[in-house]
């Protein structure tokens, strides 16, 4: 009888699981997204201070971080499997959004607080407390299973679709939301990314199907590499210097990017003077740069390597985009948008080399828990960012009011960005000499030749 081939060397199968998976975190990008540009929008419709927005905006990351989410999610990974964890994972996304939606449009009465929070703006953050837990598991799920299917083949350039294919999600986040919300409410975009969610939770379910297939093929031909959790693993993964060097630009790089775009819409309309409903779009553009850029810099990775290199340049045009940002009397529009195509580049070059380098220095047994270690750390920038930018913005940088609308000044929150980048590439050096020590590899290439 002959031999049915191993299903992750069929080229089809292998690029379709990751389609399908790469759909799911696509809409889960959307819903992480879906709020930045309605910022003024909430303040004026539903009286969100600055300090509002921040608190909500930190939430994502709040369960990951104070009730060590991310490292339960990233245990269950390496011990109960890919499919269990990532069904559980689009769940509480689901779960999650919904009470955002239903925090933002309850009728609480007048001045009902919640531990010192406007009730609604309490419960909304709630919800997105849990859709981050689902998003950030789902996350270090996807990572796993490219890994899975890729290892020793198109590595980077795999990571470096599903990464583009999520930043379509925040791209059309960010460009939809402001005319959604001015034609229906301010409301309606995340009923939207509830209903897309809800496909890409079909499609994760799918998805295991195919998982399936493969570990049963796997476990015949003994090619199985995943093993059970071990707290060995963990120290292994603790006391390795590559892993707190990624783990730490990764925290860096990130919070200068994610939390910066959450407040970026504000600061294209305070000090660029670009009309709101263009600002969402522009926000956007770091994504769209990065959808297409990131597949095409992964691929130059899997062939031609230099990954601690890249991982330095996109530090240093961080810096760059975010001290121009910050100087007060460079105003033009131009400029704005040109910094943020800029942005998408760093955007671009920093995740299609970092991520795969994790798979270098990690065998896949440990895998689920060093993403979900690196994750975890991520988080606590994602969370502390925006509250300490809200925080400076409601208390030292208000400079007047547009109708329901504060005006503020970006000069000490772009400063304070431009502060993180410089860490960042501090760090992406010492990664990089790092790598010359212990030989990770990050710049060779990520396609074995056999
Ligand atoms: C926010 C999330 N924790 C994150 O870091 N996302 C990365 C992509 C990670 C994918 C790794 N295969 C991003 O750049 O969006």
């Amino acid at each position: 009888m002959k031999k049915q081939e191993n299903l992750r060397n069929s080229v089809a199968v292998r690029w379709s699981a990751l389609g399908i998976v790469s759909f799911t975190m696509m809409a889960a990008y959307f819903v992480n997204d879906i709020m930045a540009p309605l910022k003024s929008m909430l303040e004026a419709n539903l009286g969100w201070t600055s300090i509002d927005f921040g608190f909500f905006t930190g939430a994502y990351s709040f369960l990951n971080v104070f009730l060590l989410m991310l490292i339960w999610g990233g245990l269950m990974l390496d011990k109960f499997g890919i499919r269990l964890t990532g069904k559980l994972a689009t769940i509480l996304m689901v779960v999650g959004v919904s009470l955002q939606y239903y925090g933002m449009t309850a009728h609480f009465s007048e001045g009902a607080m919640i531990i010192g929070h406007k009730a609604g703006v309490f419960i909304a953050a709630a919800g997105y407390s849990i859709f981050g837990v689902g998003a950030e598991v789902a996350g270090i799920t996807v990572t796993k299973i490219i890994a899975k299917w890729f290892r020793g083949k198109e590595l980077g350039t795999a990571m470096g679709i599903q990464v583009a294919l999520a930043r379509i999600g925040s791209q059309a986040a960010y460009s939809v939301a402001i005319p959604v919300a001015k034609h229906f409410s301010v409301s309606t975009p995340v009923v939207i990314g509830g209903g897309l969610l809800m496909v890409g939770m079909l499609a994760f379910f799918i998805y295991s199907v195919m998982d399936k297939r493969l570990d049963r093929q796997d476990d015949y031909e003994e090619e199985k590499e995943e093993s059970q959790f071990s707290f060995k693993d963990v120290k292994e993964i603790l006391v390795n210097p590559g892993f707190w060097l990624i783990a730490l630009l990764c925290v860096l790089f990130y919070s200068c990017v994610f939390p910066f775009q959450k407040f970026a819409s504000e600061l294209m309309t305070n000090k660029y003077g670009i009309s709101d409903d263009l600002a969402g779009t522009f926000v956007g553009l770091p994504a769209l740069g990065a959808l297409i850029l990131t597949p095409v810099f992964g691929n130059v990775l899997d062939r031609k390597g230099k990954g601690a290199s890249i991982m330095m340049l996109g530090a240093a045009m961080l810096i760059f985009v975010h001290f121009l940002y910050s100087l007060p009397w460079v105003t033009h529009w131009f400029v704005a948008i040109f910094l943020m195509l800029v942005l998408g580049i760093a955007f671009s070059l920093v995740p299609s080399a970092m991520w795969p380098s994790v798979a270098k220095i990690f065998p896949t047994r440990q895998l689920g828990t060093a993403y979900a270690l690196i994750f975890f750390i991520q988080n606590i920038g994602l969370w502390g960012v925006p509250n300490l930018i809200g925080w400076i913005l409601d208390k030292y940088c208000v400079i007047g009011h547009t109708g329901e609308n504060n005006l503020y000044d970006y000069t000490v929150p772009m400063v304070v960005f431009t502060g993180f980048a410089t860490l960042s590439l501090i760090v992406a050096y010492l990664l990089k000499v790092a790598d010359k020590r212990y030989g990770y590899g990050l710049e060779k290439p990520n396609i074995v030749k056999v």
